[in-house]
């Protein structure tokens, strides 16, 4: 069983994966790390400093560890991408998780893209199947997720819950060559 967290870069999924998996004593995997780290990519795309994915290898590389393991958490940005049972979509407001990217040295355009993306609920958008989606803004971890183990418990649904179009829409007509 694949459980999926997902969401924008800076969202959180990492911080909330680590402690969820704790919790439950599942195994994390994370995405970009094993990405990185076991070359499952095709190249790396030097305008975005990021790498574009092999989905083929990515997918060995996760069907192995789900066989070993049964149940297992994946935490990245595609993991929404790879067949899961269940998904947990994170939100955040589009200014803390600017705040976080640029925290991290992001190049502006690689930050107005997440900002963007965060805004045009890309990742909920593309989440098919079982979806649960949280607003993490301004809550502590823990709280998170207690949340997500819940909805885990009770195969909760929940699709739709923020809007950031209005507020922050002037972020869409931007545009970083
Ligand atoms: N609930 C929270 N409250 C306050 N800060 C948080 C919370 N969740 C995460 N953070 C902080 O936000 C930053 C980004 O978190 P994290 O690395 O977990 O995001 P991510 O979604 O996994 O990013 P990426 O997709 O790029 O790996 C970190 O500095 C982390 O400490």
């Amino acid at each position: 069983m694949r459980i999926a967290i997902t969401g924008t870069p800076g969202v959180g999924k990492t911080t909330v994966s680590k402690v969820l998996g704790d919790k439950l004593g599942i195994k994390v995997i994370d995405i970009t790390e094993a990405v990185k780290k076991y070359k499952l990519y095709t190249e790396k795309d030097e305008d975005m400093d990021s790498y574009v994915i092999d989905f083929e290898k990515l997918e060995k590389f996760v069907s192995e560890i789900e066989e070993k393991e049964k149940t297992i958490i994946l935490d990245g940005h595609v993991s929404h991408l790879l067949n899961p049972d269940y998904i947990i979509v994170l939100r955040c407001n589009p200014e803390i998780i600017k705040e976080r990217l640029e925290k991290r040295g992001y190049k502006p355009k690689k930050v107005l893209e997440n900002v963007q993306a965060e805004i045009l609920d890309v990742c909920l958008c593309e989440s098919k199947g079982k979806v649960y989606e949280i607003d993490t803004t301004s809550r502590d971890v823990e709280d998170i997720v207690d949340e997500i183990v819940e909805a885990i418990k009770h195969k909760k649904e929940r699709k739709g819950i923020v809007n950031w179009t209005e507020e922050y829409f002037d972020y869409l007509t931007l545009e970083i060559k």
